[in-house]
């Protein structure tokens, strides 16, 4: 897999998944291995465009639940080719939905595959509705806990803050020995 920071490459096609990916959990699987899956069928690269740090660690301090190179190490075992990371920071935030579309082009995504509660730009001002206006959407189902909740990295991250390992790592769908951050690992066994 290859790792882009920045600037995303110069693509003459592409199935592409978008987002911060946070602890890369059953859903975020659900979300990369669809886009790889239609990438085989067109015979044309994945690409998966994240942020670091992500989104919510930015704006509200949320602890992350996987460090970059973890989350690119899951990314890589789903069988992508390309990883986008772009550095989220006072100038990317500011950038227009127009501006992120512009880039996405260099890509020339086939399909682009995100969550329907997906956002982007400045304040969050563009939505799915938009992107689909540029470019071919195919919206991921929910993935949902046993309980019918939708699972989330808030969900896992509150699960660890109260120790609920079980749980959380069922949520996450990797093993937590390897995968949580140590700062979570800490907190849920001090011993
Ligand atoms: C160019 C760009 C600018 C963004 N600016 C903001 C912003 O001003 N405020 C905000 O809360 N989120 C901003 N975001 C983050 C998005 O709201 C969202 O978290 C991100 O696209 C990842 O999607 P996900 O949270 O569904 O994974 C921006 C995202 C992009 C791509
Ligand atoms: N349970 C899920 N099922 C399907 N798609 C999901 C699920 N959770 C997130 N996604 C999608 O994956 C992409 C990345 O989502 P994001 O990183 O915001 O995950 P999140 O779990 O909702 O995080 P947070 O709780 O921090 O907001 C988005 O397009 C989002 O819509």
């Amino acid at each position: 897999m290859r790792i882009h920071h920045n600037h995303p490459p110069n693509l003459p096609s592409s199935v592409v998944a978008i987002g911060a990916f946070d602890g890369v959990h059953r859903g975020h699987q659900r979300v990369i291995s669809q886009a790889v899956k239609r990438s085989k069928k067109y015979n044309v690269p994945t690409v998966v465009y994240t942020f670091d740090p992500s989104p919510r660690s930015y704006f509200q301090g949320a602890r992350i639940l996987t460090t970059i190179e973890k989350k690119i190490e899951h990314i890589q075992r789903l069988g992508v080719d390309h990883v986008v990371i772009a550095r989220f920071d006072e100038t990317y935030i500011n950038r227009t939905p127009a501006s992120f579309i512009d880039e996405l082009t260099n890509i020339s995504p086939l399909e682009i595959h995100v969550g329907r509660d997906f956002r982007f730009g400045k304040n969050r001002s563009g939505d799915v509705d938009l992107l689909a206006e540029h470019f071919q959407l195919q919206l991921t189902e929910s993935v949902c806990c046993p309980g019918g909740t939708i699972i989330s990295s808030t969900r896992i991250r509150n699960l660890l803050s109260q120790g609920n390992i079980q749980e959380a790592t069922f949520l996450l769908g990797w093993s937590s020995s390897n995968f949580v951050s140590q700062d979570f690992a800490y907190q849920s066994n001090p011993s």
